[in-house]
């Protein structure tokens, strides 16, 4: 079950820059934070660049590792780095790296991202694309320590809307006594949802990674493609 979420402005303080944007901050206690803006990118602007992704993106539907299991992965994927970095891997797979200056569209919408935050810093970028709704990411945390301890991911979401789940992770004793009953009810309740538009962008901070999961799940009625963008910042 999923909470209604309060926002807080963080406009009501504007920062002396990149207050341009609506951005609606939400609190998830102990260090936890994600900011919604809903519209980073003007919808005209955003349709563009969806049509370029969808057409130039050189997207794979790799086989990845899930519970010692290999499976084909519920999305297409690709993957742009600076050079130089540290590979990186999930479930198994590694994917390519592409570079930046091959896909100078990429590096635009980088570039909104950074007038709206300024002093982010990104160095990668994963690419997502969902054929439909029974493409999904299952719950899953981005911690990685290429990534540090705090880090910011900043998710761009264009085409088809879809819900983005967010769930507390167990707390070390939750998990050893087994999740009882009581405590699955009490971890529902710390569940928040968004639903990602067309343009938007939301940026995840502080101990997010380390603390909750997140999820795109299946819906089966989403009938159109949703492409999403995760900015990275690899620390080694
Ligand atoms: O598609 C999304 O909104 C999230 C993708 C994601 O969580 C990931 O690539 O790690
Ligand atoms: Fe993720």
């Amino acid at each position: 079950m999923s909470s209604c979420l309060r926002f807080t402005d963080p406009d009501e303080n504007p920062s002396p820059s990149g207050g341009r944007w609506e951005k609606r901050a939400v609190d998830l206690g102990d260090g936890s934070e994600v900011v919604y803006v809903p519209r980073l990118i003007p919808r005209d602007q955003a349709w563009e660049w969806f049509r370029y992704l969808n057409r130039e993106i050189p997207w794979t539907r790799p086989s990845i590792r899930v519970f010692g299991r290999s499976c084909v992965q519920p999305r297409e994927t690709c993957y742009i780095a600076e050079k130089g970095l540290a590979p990186m891997r999930y479930s198994g797979y590694q994917p390519n790296s592409y570079s930046w200056e091959e896909y100078p569209v990429v590096k635009d919408i980088l570039m909104t991202v950074c007038e709206a935050f300024p002093g982010s810093k990104f160095n990668t970028v994963l690419l997502n694309r969902y054929k439909n709704g029974s493409d999904y990411v299952a719950w899953h945390s981005d911690e990685d320590k290429l990534y540090g301890s705090a880090p910011e991911i900043a998710s761009v979401s264009f085409g088809c809307e879809r819900e983005f789940l967010l769930r507390k992770k167990p707390t070390k004793s939750q998990a050893a006594k087994g999740a009882r009953h009581s405590d699955r009810k009490q971890l529902e309740h710390k569940q928040q949802s968004f639903v990602l538009k067309h343009g938007s962008l939301l940026l995840m901070k502080g101990y997010t990674q380390r603390d909750w999961v997140h999820s795109v799940p299946k819906r089966l009625k989403a009938d159109s493609i949703r492409i999403n963008l995760t900015f990275r910042h690899i620390v080694a």
